[in-house]
């Protein structure tokens, strides 16, 4: 289950979360870190001490000799988190509200440098009425000190805004990479169970919404343990990854294939009814049934790999357990019948 963490920001008050804000990029400036977001989240958690656990090792890394402190605080910042894919949807919110942020120091700043130049007008009006005067001079003074100020102001902001941007576009990246791992079933490189789920949803909406038949298959490789148990589980695990690229290599347009979990793999076919859908299963059982796994370097044949399939066609208003329970039937069905075979349930 995807674990859901409350946007932290959301619940602070303006006043509370404005204190914060600048307690922690005080933090940073202490510790002479970047106010990337990344290290501005972990700082503003830190000065909000909601998160003991954060706490404690945010402060340990601190405290740490670490040779790239920023490169600890982002695993840190890893860890807690990018979790998911809900914690990568807060990641996307806190890093607009980290630029709002970003976007109202330009605000102050221009506020300043306006502030500067009304000072400047006031200056010019008594440099014009009486330039040597006692008056002048310590304006004069105070507008050198002023223009100073704002100027150190408008580097620091340029040099925020810089890490800023370099920060957004790595965090972009592995955002990117974090979502895509999230799809992809890691030992066979065909898409997971959650990308299943979102791809049945969707094809299910699909499906309805254009009154377009649609056909699971779900396939399990049949006597896998014997693999794993006479050859072991390294061997067991590439007769996995075999058929998930002849699975994969024989699906074709908007077919979505997938481990199903352990060893066994479900086939989502749009605008397929039930009919092309057992012909579709029999031509991967037989194309699966003929190839041969070799050992490497070997002409040595680790044995047949077949599958047996369950198929089923989406119903009306049929709910997405239900097409996967009758296809899961359909398949025990073809196990119990022998293996090597394709069952459809249409009661
Ligand atoms: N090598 C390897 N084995 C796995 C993996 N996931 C599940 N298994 C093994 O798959 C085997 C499944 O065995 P069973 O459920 O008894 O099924 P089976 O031997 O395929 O028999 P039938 O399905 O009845 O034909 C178990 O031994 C699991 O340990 C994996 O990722 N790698």
């Amino acid at each position: 289950m995807a674990r859901h963490k409350p946007n932290p920001y959301s619940d602070d008050s303006y006043d509370q979360a404005a204190i914060n804000l600048r307690l922690a990029l005080s933090v940073l400036g202490e510790h002479r870190l970047p106010s990337s977001p990344v290290n501005f989240r972990l700082a503003y958690d830190l000065i909000d001490g909601r998160s003991h656990s954060l706490n404690d090792q945010f402060k340990a890394v601190l405290a740490s000799e670490h040779t790239d402190l920023n490169e600890a605080l982002w695993d840190l910042y890893r860890k807690f988190y990018i979790q998911d894919e809900e914690a990568l949807e807060l990641i996307r919110a806190e890093l607009q509200g980290i630029l709002t942020g970003v976007v109202n120091e330009c605000g102050f700043a221009r506020g300043e440098l306006l502030a500067y130049s009304g000072r400047l007008n006031i200056l010019a009006d008594l440099m014009n009425a009486d330039a040597n005067s006692e008056l002048t001079l310590t304006a004069v003074k105070d507008a050198i000190k002023d223009a100073q100020e704002v100027a150190e102001t408008q580097q620091q902001l340029g040099s925020q805004l810089t890490d800023v941007l370099k920060e957004v576009r790595e965090i972009r990246k592995v955002i990117n990479e974090v979502r895509e791992e999230s799809h992809i079933d890691p030992l066979t490189g065909v898409s997971n169970r959650r990308a299943f789920d979102f791809a049945l949803d969707h094809q299910i909406d699909e499906a309805t919404d254009q009154s377009e038949p649609l056909s699971l298959l779900l396939c399990d490789i049949d006597n896998f343990k014997k693999f794993n148990d006479d050859y072991g589980h390294l061997v067991g695990d590439k007769v996995l990854q075999f058929v998930a690229k002849q699975l994969k290599r024989s699906i074709k347009g908007r077919d979505f294939v997938c481990r199903f979990g352990g060893e066994e793999f479900a086939i989502i076919l749009p605008q397929t009814p039930l009919k092309s859908a057992v012909i579709v299963a029999d031509q991967l059982r037989l194309a699966i049934s003929k190839s041969r796994l070799k050992r490497a370097n070997s002409d040595e044949v680790y044995g047949h790999v077949t599958l047996s399939f369950g198929v089923a066609e989406l119903r009306p208003d049929e709910a997405r357990n239900d097409l996967i329970d009758r296809a899961d039937r359909g398949l025990y069905q073809a196990k119990k019948n022998g293996r090597n075979r394709v069952e459809m349930i249409t009661d």
